[in-house]
């Protein structure tokens, strides 16, 4: 539905040059929620507004629902623009029109005509749950329903594909939790194709299929989202999922777990695995101990997932054995450099 194909694009401000786009390359498939993330500054907002071209790439190529979106002149590009909705994090209502203006906005330069436009606004008041807010001004209405008027604008010529830049950002947990209910209903209902960028990991784990994760202008990761959350393959990608990293640091384990020379993973599981009490399991038949000692047990979509950190008590080999069990059944396991080194130390003493 949507490919990007090396898109490079730099911004200039006086004399600076900062390239927001490098060489980035990007599927989007039909009726899918796809996903991008990454630090402030990395790109996300460009390349998301790069597929309705409201920022132009100075190179490469961008096409959507099959037709090349840079080859098109102003008048044809308005026309496939119709195609594709987009919601901001600030909602850009027109402040000085009603719920009703605003929704009849984009109708009206469709030219549609005026009794089916009315109908239109009914329906989509009904979709967003805004009846009977016909004729309330945005600055009459919460962050929510504001976003909630923007949906409904964004969706008001049927478009194929939705771009939601940072929708949620702007809202309170709950408010966030009904928006993402709506987008998920609208998907359900339409088959639309969303791409949303946000720097909310909770929202790419609640509603995305795929996620895309830039870094520098520069996309580092890409996969389903199950699959990126259980082994982040780029540095930038776990430290945004806040992996512990290499040394220990961000699990915030007393440096005396070390000293005592205890083994110490970081353990991800998805689906069954994540339910079930297969790491006691594995422990017991290993004939070692373990303790979790940061672990949080969620979903991503409808898929449990779980990610523990887990200190080891045992036998150097046993404890790996325990591990390769969990492994055979889908876990990704990281181990902290220095139970790594342990692990090392251990196995060159057996040689
Ligand atoms: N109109 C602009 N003029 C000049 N530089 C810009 C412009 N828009 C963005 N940039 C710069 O381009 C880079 C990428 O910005 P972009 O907004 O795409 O990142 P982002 O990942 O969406 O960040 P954020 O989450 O903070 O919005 C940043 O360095 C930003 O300062």
């Amino acid at each position: 539905m949507i490919s990007l194909q090396n898109v490079t694009l730099t911004y200039r401000t006086g004399h600076r040059l900062i390239p927001a786009l490098r060489d980035v390359s990007l599927e989007v498939h039909a009726g899918e929620v796809f996903g991008i993330i990454g630090y402030s500054g990395a790109g996300k907002s460009t390349l998301l507004r790069c597929i309705n071209l409201l920022e132009r790439p100075q190179s490469g190529q961008v096409w959507v629902d099959g037709v090349d979106l840079l080859s098109l002149r102003k008048r044809e590009l308005q026309k496939q623009r119709k195609k594709i909705g987009m919601i901001f994090q600030h909602f850009h209502l027109l402040n000085s029109a009603t719920v009703r203006d605003n929704i009849l906005f984009p109708l009206r330069l469709a030219k549609t005509p005026v009794a089916e436009a009315e109908r239109r606004v009914a329906e989509l008041l009904e979709l967003v749950g805004l009846t009977g807010y016909e004729r309330h001004y945005p600055s009459q209405l919460s962050g929510g329903q504001k976003q909630r008027v923007a949906i409904a604008r964004a969706l008001a010529n049927f478009p194929k594909v939705l771009l939601c830049d940072e929708a949620t950002s702007a809202l309170d947990p709950e408010t966030t939790q009904s928006i993402l209910d709506l987008l998920r209903e609208i998907h359900r209902q339409f088959g639309v194709t969303v791409v949303m960028v946000t720097h909310e990991i909770s929202v790419v784990q609640r509603v995305c299929h795929r996620v895309a994760v830039m870094d520098q202008g520069r996309m580092v990761e890409v996969g389903r989202v199950v699959d990126v959350f259980l082994r982040p393959q780029a540095e930038v990608t776990r430290r945004l999922l806040g992996w512990t990293n290499a040394e220990g640091v961000g699990a915030d384990l007393p440096e005396q777990v070390f000293r005592e020379g205890t083994l110490v993973c970081e353990l991800a599981m998805a689906g069954e695995a994540a339910q079930s009490p297969l790491l006691f399991q594995a422990a017991r038949e290993a004939g070692v101990t373990c303790s979790i000692l940061r672990g949080t047990v969620d979903a991503i979509q409808d898929t449990p997932f779980a990610r523990m950190v887990v200190a080891w008590y045992g036998d150097a080999k046993q404890v790996q054995a325990a591990v390769r069990r969990l492994e055979a059944h889908g876990a990704a396991v990281r181990w902290l450099n220095k139970a790594e080194r342990m692990l090392a130390a251990d196995e060159a003493g057996m040689k």
